[in-house]
């Protein structure tokens, strides 16, 4: 019932706007801390982005939230401030309004702002929008995938040894592993950027240890609409809050990596 109010074109316009004070903020000096590790770091703007977010799909969709549902939002910096990240029935907006602080406080043009939507604990909505390019990934579940309002295809590669592999820097050894029988491998520090990669068929996947459910929600609706597979590092389907990922163009490339998979466990989303 939300879906038919919801559309790409009002959240699309949501996200760059954002991306307009992610624009303006990279220019100015930051206040940088860290969270999680000395290198999870946070800003000022990472605060405010989010919270601009939350505010304007409040205000947005009032008269869309029937009196027994609570509108929901899971926010990387609300969870890290403590709010409980759950992902219940109730509709829910899962926002990363910085992905890529690191290369933000670099300056280092690999920064998004990313804004997933479930209902009853389905994807259904994401919407991605690099800050430095102004490039716009949205999908719909159902409605295709798209970047800047043209159709998105995953790469059809079976042949590993024709595979670009995209990570991040966590898990040097298992790229060891990974890297002898593919192309190559990149490392690009923007999960969401690189999920869609993946999506526009620009490499042939993508796997994680340590993310959270902010920076997979609104990639795995982009990248399945574009035909790809979003799954769980065992190779069973994906769990959002289990903060591990695999994502492939095809089945049999995203197989070959969950082979090579050693697992780390850095907890649950729902579990902090
Ligand atoms: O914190 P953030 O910049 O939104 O998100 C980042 C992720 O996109 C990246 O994949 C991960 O390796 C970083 O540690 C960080 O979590
Ligand atoms: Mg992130
Ligand atoms: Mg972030």
């Amino acid at each position: 019932m939300f879906l038919i109010y919801i559309n790409n074109p009002c959240i699309a316009a949501l996200a760059a706007e954002n991306t307009i004070a992610v624009q303006s903020a990279v220019k100015q000096e930051k206040q940088v801390s860290s969270k999680s590790t000395p290198t999870d770091l946070v800003t000022e703007a990472d605060h405010q982005v989010e919270e601009l977010i939350i505010s304007t799909l409040r205000e947005k969709y009032p008269s869309h939230t029937p009196v027994d549902y609570n509108l929901r939002f899971i926010g990387e910096e609300s969870s890290a401030a403590g709010v409980k990240c759950e992902l219940r029935d109730d509709p829910t907006w899962i926002i990363d309004p910085i992905d890529g602080t690191c290369n933000f406080v670099h300056s280092f043009p690999m920064v998004a702002v990313s804004i997933g939507f479930a209902v009853k604990k389905e994807l259904e909505l994401g919407v991605i929008y690099h800050c430095f390019d102004g490039t716009l990934y949205t999908a719909r579940k159902g409605h295709g995938a798209f970047c800047n309002g043209v159709r998105l295809q995953v790469s059809k590669e079976k042949d590993v040894s024709k595979a670009l592999i995209l990570t991040e820097i966590a898990h040097l050894l298992m790229e060891v592993r990974i890297s002898p029988l593919t192309r190559s491998v990149r490392i690009i520090g923007s999960s969401t950027l690189a999920l869609c990669h993946i999506a526009s068929g620009a490499a042939e996947a993508y796997y994680q240890y340590g993310l959270h459910c902010w920076d997979i929600a609104a990639a795995a609706v982009i990248i399945r609409e574009a035909g790809g597979y979003v799954i769980d590092t065992t190779g069973g389907p994906l769990d959002l809050m289990s903060r591990r990922v695999v994502a492939a163009g095809t089945r049999q490339i995203a197989d070959y990596v969950v082979k090579q998979l050693q697992p780390i466990n850095y907890g649950r989303d729902d579990l902090t």
